[in-house]
């Protein structure tokens, strides 16, 4: 846990030459300019979505002219979608036509989808331009924007093609937040519940104690972005490629992947968020059906969930998904999958998640039939 109430916050990220900062709190986006020409750039490939450019791409464009920097905006469309092959040689293309050259830096301005879009779009220009990422949604100042894992979606599962690329500075503006809608702020809470479930119980108890405050912003809101932040800075700084501990910050990421392959990325039936809460969830029912768990734990968990407005059933995303048979299929193509075994991160309690390489397809299949009624 960290101390008590501090409004502006700084989260290191230590990768030894590759090291780099977070800085957490109000008008970042206003000083993006100076803190990018701090990096040397002479040209900012600003990469943002249209919702985000109504809100807040005139800041960072004023900041980036003050500083003397040419900047040079894509705007791509909202949503899943567009981590996409198609989106994504939109940007390379606009970044090349740009002349965004290696000493340069590419500049994230949004949720995850482009952190993810922009950051894989740097990490194959000119074989690698530097990322800044300005986290604009909850989900991506706690989760996306820090670790270097970029990328877009294939037809056949989620993040299939990417790269790791870390950033050089993280700047999460918490006054950003303030237009985010109600519904995507919910979807990312899931993502910090993530961080008190998987080895952080005292965080957790913390979130159901306060998460009034984390949803009406002030300092439970920073103190629970910055926890967040050091929880992920440590898990990365010790596993970077994910060969072992870093699995676990993909706790409810095997269903809720699998789920959201299944919507086909409809962000309308379900957002990334939404299908993490539903597999966090599913994850401890299912550790609780094999006596990992206790079931009033596995409980615990589903109504702190439920209680903010965020889905813990499959059965609730609207129009239904296939069978279990077609999210097992899904399954198979995750990337945590060794030698063709299924890998799932699984709980013996709050805040006691570990790996599992010993579930049986036809356990998982068992469970899911049961979940899916
Ligand atoms: N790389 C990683 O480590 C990592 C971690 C977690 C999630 N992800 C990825 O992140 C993506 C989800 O990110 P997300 O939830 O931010 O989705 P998103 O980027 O689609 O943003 C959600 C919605 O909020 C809008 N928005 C963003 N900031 C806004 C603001 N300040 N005001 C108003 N509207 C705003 C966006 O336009 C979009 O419509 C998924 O693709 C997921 O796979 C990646
Ligand atoms: O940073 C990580 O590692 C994570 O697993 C964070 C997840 O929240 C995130 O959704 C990530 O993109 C999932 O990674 P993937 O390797 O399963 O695609
Ligand atoms: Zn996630």
């Amino acid at each position: 846990m960290t101390p008590d109430v501090a409004q502006d916050e700084r989260v290191r990220v230590d990768l030894s030459d590759r090291s780099y900062d977070i800085l957490i709190g109000g008008g970042l986006l206003a000083e993006a300019g100076a803190r990018i020409a701090a990096l040397g750039a002479h040209t900012v490939g600003v990469v943002t979505d249209e919702n985000v450019a109504n809100l807040h791409l005139q800041t960072a464009l004023g900041s980036l002219n003050a500083a003397g920097l040419k900047a040079e905006t894509i705007v791509v469309p909202a949503g899943e979608t567009s981590k996409s092959w198609e989106v994504l040689g939109r940007v390379v293309d606009g970044l090349i036509a740009a002349r965004v050259e290696r000493g340069d830096v590419v500049l994230a301005l949004g949720g995850g989808v482009i952190g993810d879009l922009a950051g894989f779009a740097a990490a194959i220009v000119r074989r690698g331009v530097r990322i800044v990422q300005a986290p604009t949604s909850l989900l991506a100042q706690v989760d996306s924007s820090v670790g270097g894992k970029t990328g877009v979606n294939s037809p056949r599962g989620k993040n299939l093609i990417g790269a790791f690329h870390q950033p050089s500075l993280v700047l999460a503006d918490a006054g950003a937040l303030d237009t985010l809608p109600a519904r995507e702020f919910r979807a990312g809470y899931a993502e910090v519940v993530k961080y008190g479930l998987i080895d952080d119980p005292a965080f957790f108890g913390w979130l159901e104690a306060n998460h009034a405050g984390v949803f009406a912003g002030g300092p439970e809101r920073t103190r629970a972005i910055a926890t967040s932040c050091r929880a992920k800075a440590a898990v990365v700084a010790r596993d970077e490629h994910e060969h072992g501990d870093r699995a676990l910050l993909n706790l409810g990421h095997t269903f809720g992947h699998a789920l959201e392959a299944e919507v086909a990325y409809d962000g309308e039936r379900l957002v990334h968020g939404e299908g993490v809460a539903i597999g966090m969830a599913m994850a401890f029912r299912f550790s609780a059906s094999l006596g990992l768990c206790s079931l009033a734990d596995a409980a615990r968990v589903t109504a702190h969930l439920a209680a903010v407005g965020l889905p813990v059933s499959p059965r609730k995303i609207p129009g239904g998904v296939g069978g279990a048979e077609a999210l097992l299929a899904h399954m198979r193509q995750d990337k945590k999958v060794e030698r063709g075994r299924l890998t799932f991160i699984l709980a013996r309690g709050i805040g006691k998640s570990f790996v599992s390489r010993d579930i049986s397809e036809d356990q998982a299949l068992a469970f899911l039939e049961s979940e899916l009624g």
